[in-house]
């Protein structure tokens, strides 16, 4: 190592040290800003206008986080108490702007986590977005629709004082769909007295864009088959494994059965159900309700069709071409990313937020497979939340065909960022380059508007 590299090292390692101290605990935040500052530090080090003005310090500081307690009356008449969350993360390109995740695991670290992934996504999607979280540790499996409802005005019911369509625009993510977005939207319109684009993912007789649904998991197929072309390949013929089930996941495969792919796997944190003929025609319809309607889990789709389910494995075990996780964090670590490996995997989407771990990430690296962060592939869902915006705005709606093609474009602009700030000859390096193209773009805005 050289005495420039080992001093790079030494500000990383001292950067690192003071990230840790001020946020103690948050290991999902450590994570996320190691990621990042391990990318960003050498460019720094070349451009010290960016050093001078703590750009990157300013950046993993939350220019505001809310908590807040959300109590509600479940369907026995008895008292619940959740916290709720919005982290307010960087709003120098535009507003604060991310979704809601309701699930057991949510706290302090994984809502700055993904504010803090959110701030470089948004930027990648040329969309004026600044980038935020929220979330509460609500768990909607097993709740009724009543108790969703209830709980979801409760939240909103503090959440409201908060945001708004030019201050914060909060939008889906675990746990949070269609009917959440609507409970949200109908007690914001009743405290504030004023119908406005203060959420996206909104119905579509009320304000929603046509393809949001779909637009985590279209874009994420859309950026796959960027990455295939550099390789000379298509998605066709490909078999694919995946975990989650969700709204990404169902929409991925979706998208990759019209392309001619095979997905061949589906999982929750129970395990994973192993189709080898792929999911498909009724097999998808009846996966398509299972969590987003139900919240039922993985292991009935196994026992509907007559399948092998997998107890208490992720599906990485399983022979594949191409891997997209599209669950939750750290759902891929080392030893999982060298089973992929070893079985053949020469591609890995994330579709999920931060699915790998950092040991993961340095075998996919190592390996030279293509590999691409969650904040270039999975940038597609808030991609469209922008594009929702924009037509509440001007109070008007693009057609399906024409937001699809813009989707489309958008995630092959992202691609060419990528390729652009992370080339190395023949190896792209997709998490550099996504890490830097979203940089820049907020730095710049950051410098140009003073020390705020
Ligand atoms: N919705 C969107 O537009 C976007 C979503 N994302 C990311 O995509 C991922 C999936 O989100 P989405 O599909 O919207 O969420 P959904 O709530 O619709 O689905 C989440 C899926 O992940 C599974 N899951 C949740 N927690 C775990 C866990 N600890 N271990 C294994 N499986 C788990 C759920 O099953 P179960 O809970 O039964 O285990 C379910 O199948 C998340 O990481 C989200 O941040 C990223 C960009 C945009
Ligand atoms: O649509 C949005 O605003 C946010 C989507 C989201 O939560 C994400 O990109 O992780």
């Amino acid at each position: 190592m050289s005495t420039g590299e080992n001093c790079l090292k030494g500000n990383l390692e001292s950067f690192m040290q003071k990230v840790m101290a001020k946020n103690p605990g948050e290991k999902e935040f450590h994570q996320a800003v190691q990621e990042v500052a391990t990318c960003i530090m050498p460019f720094i080090d070349k451009n010290p206008k960016y050093q001078k003005a703590k750009i990157l310090e300013r950046m993993v500081e939350a220019e505001r986080a809310i908590i807040f307690r959300v109590p509600w009356v479940d369907d026995k008449g008895e008292v619940q108490v959740n916290r709720g969350y919005r982290v307010e993360m960087n709003s120098a390109i535009g507003p604060y702007k991310g979704g809601l995740r309701f699930h057991p695991t949510v706290s302090l670290s994984v809502m700055k986590f993904l504010a803090f992934e959110q701030v470089l996504k948004n930027s990648l999607t040329t969309l004026p977005m600044g980038g935020g979280k929220g979330g509460s540790d609500f768990d909607p499996r097993g709740k009724s629709d009543n108790e969703v409802m209830h709980f979801c005005q409760a939240f909103m019911s503090e959440l409201f004082r908060h945001i708004g369509p030019n201050t914060d625009v909060p939008a889906g993510d675990i746990g949070v769909g269609g009917r959440e977005i609507g409970y949200l939207f109908g007690q914001y319109k009743k405290l504030k007295n004023e119908f406005t684009g203060v959420l996206t993912g909104k119905g579509i007789t009320w304000g929603g864009s046509l393809i949001r649904p779909e637009a985590t998991g279209y874009g994420t197929v859309y950026f796959l088959e960027e990455m295939l072309k550099t390789r000379g390949e298509t998605v066709e013929g490909k078999t694919i494994a995946i975990s989650g089930y969700g709204n990404v996941g169902t929409y991925f495969i979706e998208k990759i059965n019209e392309l001619g792919g095979k997905v061949v796997t589906i999982g929750d944190e129970y395990g994973y159900v192993y189709d080898p003929d792929g999911i498909k025609g009724e097999k998808l319809d009846f996966l398509k309700d299972l969590w987003v309607i139900h919240r039922r889990p993985a292991k009935d789709y196994a026992n509907e069709f007559n399948l092998k389910w997998v107890e208490g494995k992720r599906p990485w075990e399983v022979p594949c071409d191409i891997a997209v996780p599209t669950a939750t964090q750290n759902e891929i670590d080392g030893p999982d990313a060298k089973n992929l490996i070893e079985n053949g995997c020469w591609c890995v989407a994330e579709s999920s937020n931060m699915p790998s771990t950092l040991q993961a990430i340095e075998v996919f690296q190592e390996a030279k497979i293509l590999f691409a962060p969650g904040k270039a592939v999975n940038a597609g869902g808030v991609a469209v939340s922008g594009l929702e915006m924009a037509q509440n705005s001007m109070r008007y709606n693009w057609s399906r065909e024409e937001v699809d093609q813009k989707l489309r474009n958008i995630m092959q602009n992202i691609h060419e960022q990528c390729v652009r700030f992370g080339k190395h000859g023949d190896y792209i390096n997709y998490v550099e380059g996504a890490n830097l193209a979203g940089f820049v773009k907020v730095a710049d805005a950051m410098l140009e508007q003073g020390i705020v």
